[in-house]
């Protein structure tokens, strides 16, 4: 399975599946990819009846151009297996794994999604978000070959817990080794990578903030918990019209038979070497598919 896409992922909404106005609600969200939630945000006694609501909403539709990815409880729960089988049968874009700590987790994750019937191009993300996951992180970023798994995402509330960590007041002193290591995995493997979630729901400066700092680490977008925090991650991981511009004038200068056989060039005043062009590139077809996303 290709693990990267120019498929836009800046923002990535959680939803709890017991709560059928969000399950609803979503479909109106400019978000790009949706998490249907069986697993944190729902209690135990309602892990059920929040099973039934959330595969009658994927088997429903109506979501657009977002993407649909289901949030399982862990396989070795009472109710991961079940959830599993229930959720590919409904027929999402991805099935999403909690608490994965090695390889060997996305061989059986995997295995169960084929013994499911799950398509060949339904994904497998899984959550990084124990300790023993970021220790092993390599181990598990290898099964992007050999199985599903296209995309990680980062549980920053299940690492603070883990850790004993606290986010505040930098983030960074408690997850930074986490998150890099996790980013390092992800780009060497070719696995799409999407911060964790920002649970102050009301500071949009702070929010802003830890958006910005997740695209200079290079995440792909952040997950989400609120509607309200939709439009600043959109724009904060969206490529700026000046990037686009810039991107746009080094695919030109290299393209132009002026420039035929050299290896570097100064575009805009900026030193740019071959290595730019593929950037330039990436950049340009991520604008373009979130331009053709939006209609
Ligand atoms: C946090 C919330 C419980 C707040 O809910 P509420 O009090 O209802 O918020 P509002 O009144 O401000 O809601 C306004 C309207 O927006 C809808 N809404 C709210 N949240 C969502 C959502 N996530 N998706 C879609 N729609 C949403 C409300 O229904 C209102 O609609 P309307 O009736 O039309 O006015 C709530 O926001 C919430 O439950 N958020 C998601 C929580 C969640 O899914 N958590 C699990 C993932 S976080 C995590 O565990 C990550 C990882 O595993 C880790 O370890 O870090
Ligand atoms: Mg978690």
């Amino acid at each position: 399975m290709t693990a990267t896409t120019h498929r836009p992922r800046r923002s990535v909404l959680y939803m709890p599946g017991a709560n059928t106005r969000a399950l609803e609600k979503a479909k109106t969200l400019p978000a790009d990819s949706l998490i249907f939630d069986l697993e944190d945000a729902v209690a135990p006694d309602a892990k059920i009846e929040a099973r039934e609501n959330v595969c009658n909403a994927v088997k429903g539709g109506g979501y657009g151009p977002r993407e649909v990815c289901v949030r399982i409880n862990g396989l070795d729960t009472d109710w991961g297996a079940d959830d599993l089988k229930a959720a590919v049968a409904a027929g999402p874009d991805a099935i999403l794994a909690p608490k994965i700590i090695d390889g060997g987790d996305i061989d059986r994750l995997n295995d169960a999604m084929s013994r499911a019937g799950a398509p060949d191009d339904m994904a497998l993300w899984v959550m990084i978000e124990m300790p023993k996951a970021i220790l092993n992180i390599q181990d598990i970023a290898e099964a992007v070959g050999r199985t599903r798994l296209t995309t990680f995402v980062m549980g920053t509330n299940d690492l603070a817990k883990e850790l004993r960590a606290q986010a505040k007041p930098n983030r960074q002193i408690a997850f930074g080794a986490s998150l890099s290591m996790a980013m390092l995995a992800a780009r060497a493997y070719d696995i799409v990578a999407i911060d964790g979630v920002y649970n102050d729901i009301k500071n949009e400066d702070g929010l802003r903030a830890e958006c910005e700092e997740g695209a200079a680490m290079g995440f792909d977008g952040k997950t989400l918990i609120h509607p309200s925090q939709v439009g600043i991650c959109n724009e904060v991981f969206a490529p700026s019209p000046a990037d686009v511009e810039q991107a746009q004038a080094v695919i030109e200068a290299f393209a132009d038979p002026e420039n035929a056989g050299k290896g570097v060039l100064k575009v805009n005043g900026k030193m740019t070497e071959l290595l730019h062009l593929a950037e330039a590139k990436r950049l340009v077809a991520v604008s373009e598919a979130i331009e053709a996303m939006q209609g």
